[in-house]
């Protein structure tokens, strides 16, 4: 795999840095639930930014607004200056790339297959010349297959091009879905969990395979439960409660944030508004997470050594 080391995240806005999705006011509601209630995000380029939050916040939901998967019920969605229509493919075409918390492979077909698939909103071919397969269309065959290749051996999984995707380890398959992801170009990568159900070794790799991607041009923005992964990796982090954007820093700003330590421990938010009624609670483990990171001096994160919550505590909400 060509990755960096871990290293200190680089500052989230360097000089030449420009906004490359802007989410404005973004609302979404299902019935009389507001799963998303006007949240604002800016994502720059060069920038690795978390999203967290509690069981249930509306991270999901806001990433699903912002691939194009919802139609949010009001705010806009930018990327590059231009509004995103919300059609998935049109989404991926303008340049954003996402994986989802539960893992979406094709299961039968090989692991370079499944990455040429991510290849299509790149590729010019269409119908005609897939069906006459003349010159132009082997070309752009053997340009993708290249290219395909060229990601696997980023991800690690170069030896395995031609396994079945449903024979590779869980951890593996995540990394698959990463390739794909990138296979599609992008110039922000949205990944959904990255790391839910892996085991330290395989957090750590995906760690050092996200700066690898950054170091590649590509921004990020990650959800993830694991809050040392988080802290780790991130140059900012959002963190969402009940729809709202509750806090949005640097992760040596937010870890520290009482009011984010409170969210993850189900105490009262302290300040404005309060009403004193008991905010909704993580789980247990989400919130030692946040308790032992933000007890560790700035830049000193300890390795993870513990795997995210069981896949089972997830709700399957990527409709
Ligand atoms: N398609 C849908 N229809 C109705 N309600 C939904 C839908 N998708 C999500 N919700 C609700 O919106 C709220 C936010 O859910 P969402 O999955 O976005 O949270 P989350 O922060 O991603 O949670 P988790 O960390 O558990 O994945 C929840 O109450 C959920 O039940």
């Amino acid at each position: 795999m060509t990755t960096t080391s871990t290293q200190a995240p680089v500052p989230a806005q360097t000089p030449d840095s420009v906004p490359l999705l802007q989410a404005s006011g973004v609302i979404m509601r299902f019935g009389g639930l507001t799963a998303v209630q006007n949240v604002s995000l800016t994502v720059n380029s060069g920038e690795i930014v978390g999203l967290i939050g509690p069981n249930g916040a509306g991270k999901t939901t806001f990433f699903n607004c912002l691939t194009g998967l919802y139609v949010p019920t009001e705010g806009t969605v930018s990327y590059r200056g231009t509004v995103l229509p919300p059609k998935p493919h049109l989404v991926t075409k303008a340049g954003l790339a996402r994986t989802f918390q539960n893992i979406r492979l094709f299961a039968n077909m090989t692991v370079l297959e499944n990455v040429l698939v991510g290849r299509h909103t790149r590729t010019r071919e269409g119908l005609l010349s897939a069906l006459i397969r003349g010159p132009g269309y082997h070309k752009a065959e053997a340009k993708s297959r290249q290219r395909a290749m060229e990601l696997l051996e980023f991800t690690g999984l170069a030896e395995k091009a031609e396994h079945l995707a449903r024979n590779l380890p869980y951890g593996e398959q995540r990394k698959l879905e990463i390739a794909r992801a990138l296979a599609s170009e992008p110039g922000l990568l949205l990944l959904d969990e990255p790391t839910a159900g892996m085991n330290p070794q395989e957090t750590r790799a995906t760690e050092e395979l996200v700066f690898a991607i950054r170091d590649q041009g590509i921004a990020v923005l990650v959800i993830e439960h694991d809050m040392r992964f988080i802290f780790n990796l991130c140059d900012r982090v959002a963190v969402l409660v009940q729809g709202q954007l509750l806090v949005e820093g640097t992760s040596e700003v937010v870890q520290r944030d009482e009011r984010v330590i409170a969210a993850y421990l189900g105490e009262p938010i302290a300040g404005e508004g309060e009403t004193g009624e008991a905010q909704p609670a993580a789980t247990s483990a989400a919130a030692s997470e946040v308790a032992s990171a933000a007890e560790q001096p700035a830049g000193e994160q300890p390795a993870p050594d513990e795997a995210a919550p069981a896949d089972d505590e997830q709700q399957e909400n990527d409709r």
